[in-house]
């Protein structure tokens, strides 16, 4: 028995190569074992065989895809467990007609032979062998040429448990990129009747598989509720994953939804899993549902009543099993009123309507909040303790949170920071007095990527600005509203400057430069 070939094979298993590549070397490795003229490899694809790897035919037989039911030959192989042998004489016509790269229109009298190849038991595909010379198999021992089979199932076995890792490497990183962090409880502050009441909604919910609608203005804690869901549900062990309607341009909604194909457009140069694809067994939380455009609505329909669906430019279905948590702080049933939202993925969407509550209905849960949110910044800033003073508490409780709890959580911040900056970090109490209301900005989306949209909410800022401005004059005023700016993106990143750099859209060095100039120290714990 030639015993090389099982060599070079065992060697392959351990070498980097691309799948392509090491069909053809298991392929010749084969033609080394049983000298032949023609070894095709070919994949099982439903009732196709499709060749992977050919020797000693046109490489145009790549491209074939051979219907089983139309080339009995092949039927044959497929429906004996053992090798087959087609004797020379044998009338039945060949797969590989006209194909065989020695220029002959048909093959005539050869020796021909095959095997399934099987995994775990299920049959993977044929391996085919031809020789022009009849007789060329004659001589081949039946266990040796058993053993050969066996070394190329093995292979194939490894090669598609390598190619299923590496495909789950590659889904985890993308996963990792769009998931929404649910490492530790996702704790919902609050004790008023809105809010437990909320809570209760969400246990409901949470064990079911229901499309859920969440409801509520900006920053009253939509993703956190999506989170909880998620958090609290049979597939909390599944990614979440997130997208966000708003923050795409309508031209790339529909790839970052549903994936594409290379050279579905310009751009697309790899297969690329959308983020159905990557929620699959887990959840997909779709933020800002009310900006998708109508054209994409329409897909996402079609995708959430079979859960199936298609990368654009492949024709392909994919099944996905993925449960749909979608937030806007749109009027929906308006929207879809006006004729910009379809009102049968409104219905979809909203099996389970869950609207979360603006802050001004909390009644004291500010209080709470604010408490909570300090303990945060006392730790980010390692501070000694932070305390509200009663006429801050009495600012808090009257104040109607145009911004809802973000709006809390970088008013605070900054107070914070101020106290800390007047009364220094190691001062037994920082006791915070007096909390600048309205004279901040508030943030439309996420602080983080939409710091460059601050909106002034009322002609009282821009009065508070402008005095600030003939106080400290233009240079100081302004170095001031970067330091507040800066600051603020570092607490909410944790001070990871990568993160804050390309928040704001600066590069790392410049934003360290900007930093030292302010006198902002980039290595300080946040
Ligand atoms: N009840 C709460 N307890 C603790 N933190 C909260 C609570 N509600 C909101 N937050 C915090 O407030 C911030 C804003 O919340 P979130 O991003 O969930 O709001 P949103 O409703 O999704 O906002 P938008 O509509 O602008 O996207 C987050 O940092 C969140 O953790």
């Amino acid at each position: 028995m030639n015993i090389v070939p099982f060599i070079d094979i065992i060697e392959d298993l351990n070498r980097d190569l691309i799948k392509s590549e090491r069909y053809l070397r298991l392929i010749l490795a084969i033609q080394r074992a049983i000298p032949c003229d023609v070894v095709a490899l070919l994949k099982l694809k439903h009732d196709h065989l499709v060749p992977v790897a050919v020797v000693g035919l046109k490489q145009e037989a790549l491209a074939r895809q051979f219907l089983i039911n139309h080339h009995p030959r092949l039927q044959h192989i497929l429906a004996n467990p053992h090798i087959t042998r087609f004797d020379a004489e044998s009338t039945l016509p060949d797969p590989y007609d006209g194909l065989v790269d020695d220029g002959s229109e048909q093959l005539h009298v050869h020796d021909c032979m095959g095997s399934t190849i099987y995994i775990d038991g299920k049959a993977w595909g044929v391996l085919t062998l031809d020789a022009m010379k009849a007789g060329s198999f004659d001589s081949l021992n039946p266990t040796e040429t058993r053993a050969y089979i066996a070394a190329v199932a093995a292979a194939i076995n490894t090669s598609e448990h390598i190619e299923a890792l590496e495909a789950q490497v590659e889904r985890n990183h993308q996963v990792a990129q769009c998931m929404l962090a649910t490492a530790g409880p996702s704790s919902i502050i609050g004790n008023s009747v809105a809010i437990t009441d909320l809570l209760s909604e969400i246990n409901t919910v949470a064990t079911s598989d229901l499309s859920v609608l969440i409801t509520g203005e900006t920053g009253v804690g939509k993703e956190l509720v999506a989170k909880s869901i998620h958090q609290q549900s049979r597939r909390s062990e599944q990614p979440l994953v997130q997208i966000n309607c708003a923050a795409l341009p309508e031209s790339i909604v529909e790839s970052e939804l549903f994936g594409h194909v290379k050279g579905a457009y310009s751009g697309a140069v790899s297969d690329r899993r959308g983020r159905f694809e990557l929620a699959d067994g887990g959840t997909l939380f779709l933020d800002e549902v009310g900006e998708l455009p109508l054209a994409v609505q329409a897909k996402l329909l079609r995708a959430l009543q079979n859960g199936e669906i298609q990368r654009v430019g492949s024709d392909n279905i994919v099944v996905v099993d993925v449960r749909i948590i979608a937030a806007t702080n749109r009027n929906l049933q308006l929207e879809v009123k006006e004729g910009r939202f379809r009102a049968d993925l409104y219905h979809r969407l909203s099996v389970y309507p869950l609207p979360v509550p603006p802050l001004r209905d909390r009644g004291k849960d500010v209080i709470l909040l604010a408490g909570y949110f300090l303990e945060k910044s006392q730790h980010q800033l390692g501070a000694a303790k932070l305390r509200l003073q009663q006429t801050a508490i009495d600012q808090l409780t009257q104040y109607h949170w145009p911004g809802n709890v973000r709006e809390l959580e970088h008013l605070l911040s900054r107070a914070a920071l101020r106290a800390i900056s007047e009364q220094g970090r190691h001062a037994s109490i920082i006791s915070i007095s007096r909390v600048h209301l309205g004279s901040e900005f508030v943030v439309n989306h996420s602080v983080v990527p939409a710091i460059a949209e601050v909106d002034i909410i009322n002609d009282s800022n821009a009065a508070a600005a402008l005095s600030q401005v003939l106080t400290l004059g233009l240079r100081d005023s302004t170095d001031e509203y970067q330091r507040q700016i800066i600051q603020t993106v570092l607490m909410t990143e944790r001070g990871n400057l990568a993160a804050v750099a390309r928040s704001l859209q600066l590069d790392r060095s410049n934003l360290i430069r900007t930093m030292r100039r302010l006198g902002l120290d980039p290595n300080a714990a946040y």
